[in-house]
């Protein structure tokens, strides 16, 4: 069995008497990419924070390269790229600047680390010449990126790395991911949405009031999910010809009919239902994006609350 990169066993964060994160077991082995997803105040960024040794945990414990998480964490820190939430690189100073200070701290090579980060610039489009206050967020958010992977980690921790970059740029940074998968890298990446990691992620954990709820294979729970159809039918008299046929599929709900549009929502595999739509005339289909409210809805059930 490979060791994990990053383990954490019954690790717990108690903020007087809101448990922020509960007895979490989670592993990120080498060449995984493990997608952290939760709603708002699910207990990510703390995990994330007991993780990087910048919490120390109430019980239990996390170990990162072998090393304690909150012990050892300067050691651990050697060969871990962090990009936090909330931006903390030096507004003032140069993306340059920032890398070499950064680089300094953890006494990396100079050279290449140095090329890795003009590689990484010139991919992700980024300027490291300016100072970081002049640059705008999503390009900022580069700089992020770049000073969490210039020292080539064994284990990146990056949150929310995605968020303001435009579409082009996510691509590259997919790639760049991918990249660092098949080097035998660890990448923990934590989102509010499904479709910022499923593109990425071996595995989901979703975490809810500081719990796991799931932890599956990326292709295993969208295979769960709830998706969303969105159907133009040529005219009214397709759409009802199509909804009689619905009470069949067994799939179908939450259909909501509006002259020649039809919308439903379906569980799991949808072959039954994209064969019976092309026995009509459909002129427009959208499939909107897997929320994570949906895998939830699958999963759980609508009233799903995780008792803290
Ligand atoms: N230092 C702190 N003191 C008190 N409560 C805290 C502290 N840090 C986090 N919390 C609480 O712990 C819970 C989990 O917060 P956390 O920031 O880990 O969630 P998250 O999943 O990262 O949320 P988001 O997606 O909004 O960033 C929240 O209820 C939050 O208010």
């Amino acid at each position: 069995m490979t060791t994990p990169l990053a383990q954490a066993r019954g690790l717990t964060k108690r903020f007087g008497a809101l448990t922020a994160v509960d007895e979490l077991d989670l592993d990120v082995g080498p060449g995984e990419v493990l997608g952290f997803l939760g709603p708002n105040g699910a207990g990510k960024t703390t995990t994330v924070r007991l993780l990087l040794g910048l919490a120390r945990p109430t019980s239990g414990a996390a170990t990162v390269l072998g090393c304690d998480a909150w012990s050892q964490a300067p050691l651990a820190h050697q060969d871990v790229g962090f990009l936090p939430a909330e931006f903390a690189l030096h507004p003032r100073l140069t993306g340059w600047a920032n890398l070499e200070h950064l680089r300094r701290l953890r006494a990396t090579a100079a050279e290449a680390h140095r090329a890795r980060a003009r590689e990484l610039a010139e991919r992700l489009d980024a300027d490291l010449n300016r100072p970081l206050r002049t640059l705008s967020s999503g390009n900022r958010r580069k700089i992020g990126i770049i000073a969490a992977l210039a020292h080539s980690p064994r284990l990146a921790v990056l949150d929310e790395p995605i968020s303001g970059l435009d579409p082009l740029v996510q691509k590259e940074f997919h790639a760049i991911v991918d990249e660092l998968r098949s080097s035998g890298a660890g990448v923990l990446l934590s989102s509010h949405t499904l479709p910022e990691v499923e593109r990425i992620a071996d595995r989901v954990a979703i975490m809810r009031a500081g719990r796991l709820v799931a932890c599956e294979r990326t292709d295993v729970l969208l295979g769960k999910a709830v998706h969303r159809f969105d159907v133009t039918f040529a005219d009214d008299a397709e759409a009802v010809s199509f909804l009689r046929r619905c009470p069949s599929l067994t799939a179908v709900s939450r259909v909501e009919h509006d002259g020649a549009v039809v919308r439903f929502a379906v569980e799991g595999a949808v072959t039954d239902v994209v064969t019976t739509l092309g026995a009509h005339r459909v002129l427009t289909l959208r499939t909107p994006e897997t929320e994570l409210e949906d895998v939830f809805l699958r999963y759980y059930g609508p009233a799903t609350e995780v008792a803290r």
